[in-house]
């Protein structure tokens, strides 16, 4: 390939321009050929289009909780899309209704050392808990006081879904979850919330995927780093339905527990005030009554049942109005000129309420007929 060129061309040094100009090649080929294959190994990347949106997502959140230029990697992006402004959160402690003594727990407990930190300095007794664990029967107020607490605190709250750290290729369940707190950290003081905590840090057992068990194992060590920090302003919140299910070890890490049981019936009664309280009642109503006969419920029962109740004058409203149109088409002739009726609703009686707690009833009996049927079948 080289035979036309004379030998002393060959063998002689090349100049200072000569090597400048191989560099500046060798520099432009090396450069367009790195662009080049990220440009494919992008392109071909499945997941580009979710890891734009991702981070678009969580630019956006950040700058909404007041974070501007943190410079976050590919995986505290990608948690951070999971990260909630505590001024678009609606729920307050007034939506909260007869759980006054969880609610002023938890001001001192989990509120407190944040809003005071200067007071809990100093002291190891003092230091605010790293993790807390709320738990009792689905439906009763538990997902409502983590939403209150993170606006009342004023902390950046991470809702993190366990599918956001399971779902994951090997090795990504790690990195996401090494993110998890290195972003926590720096948005501090911030909340991480699991709900449903344990579907996701659930008893270890043998049959557990090696992948799972080591994200376990890495979670509660950067947990346990929290504590080195004396000023990390970081904890994690966890909710759930089966505490028994919940990993021992966990548990340990959440020393502070707040039981959020099936309401009594003087509960009930400031549950079903509360539902009802923006709603145009007859004097007649009796909530006191229906308190009593609703034992077993959960306030999400109670809000169920208030719905159905609410929905019966709007039924009967609207056949109302069926009715009247039809006898205005038989006797169109006769009143022309008659004036339009009142197009308000009823206000909801205590026989709607009992209506909406027999059909509550039904509904329950029909799920528990329901999960026997599946048990006897199994
Ligand atoms: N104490 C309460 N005061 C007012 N409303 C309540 C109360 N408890 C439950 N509710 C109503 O029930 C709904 C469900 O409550 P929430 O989601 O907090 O329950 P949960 O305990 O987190 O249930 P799950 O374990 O199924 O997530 C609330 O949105 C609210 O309307």
């Amino acid at each position: 390939m080289l035979g036309g060129v004379p030998r002393d061309v060959l063998l002689r040094p090349l100049t200072r321009s000569e090597v400048l100009s191989v560099m500046l090649r060798l520099t432009v080929f090396g450069a367009a050929t790195y662009y080049s294959i990220k440009w494919v190994v992008e392109t071909l990347d499945p997941t580009q289009k979710q890891k734009s949106q991702a981070k678009e997502r969580s630019e956006k959140l950040m700058k909404q909780i007041g974070v501007e230029r943190a410079s976050l990697n590919e995986y505290e992006t990608n948690v951070a899309t999971h990260l909630v402004d505590p001024r678009s959160i609606k729920v307050t402690w007034r939506d909260i209704a007869g759980l006054d003594d969880v609610i002023t727990e938890m001001q001192d407990t989990v509120i407190l050392p944040f809003q005071k930190q200067h007071l809990f300095q100093g002291s190891r007794l003092l230091q605010p808990p790293r993790g807390v664990l709320l738990y009792g029967p689905p439906g009763c107020g538990k997902t409502l006081i983590a939403k209150a607490t993170a606006k009342a605190s004023g902390c950046r709250f991470i809702n993190l879904q366990a599918s956001t750290l399971t779902d994951k290729w090997y090795g990504e369940s790690q990195k996401l979850t090494a993110a998890v707190f290195s972003l926590a950290v720096k948005l501090q003081p911030c909340i991480i919330f699991i709900d449903e905590i344990d579907s996701f840090l659930r008893n270890r057992s043998s049959l557990d995927h090696e992948a799972t068990a080591m994200m376990k194992a890495q979670f509660m060590s950067l947990w346990d780093g929290l504590e080195t920090g004396a000023n990390t302003q970081v904890m994690v919140m966890g909710a759930t339905n089966r505490p028994q299910d919940v990993d021992p070890a966990i548990l340990r890490r959440m020393p502070t527990t707040f039981h959020v049981g099936l309401p009594n019936t003087a509960q009930r009664q400031q549950i079903l005030r509360l539902i009802l309280s923006g709603e145009n009642l007859s004097r007649a109503v009796n909530l006191s009554e229906l308190a009593e006969q609703t034992d077993g419920y959960s306030g999400s029962d109670l809000r169920e049942l208030c719905r159905e109740a609410a929905m019966y004058r709007v039924r009967d409203y609207v056949h109302m109005q069926d009715m009247r149109q039809i006898v205005q088409q038989l006797q169109l002739d006769d009143h022309d000129d008659e004036p339009e009726e009142d197009a308000q609703l009823r206000p909801v009686s205590q026989v709607d309420l009992l209506l909406g707690l027999e059909k509550m009833r039904e509904s329950k009996l029909a799920t528990v007929a329901a999960k026997l049927g599946e048990e006897s079948l199994d």
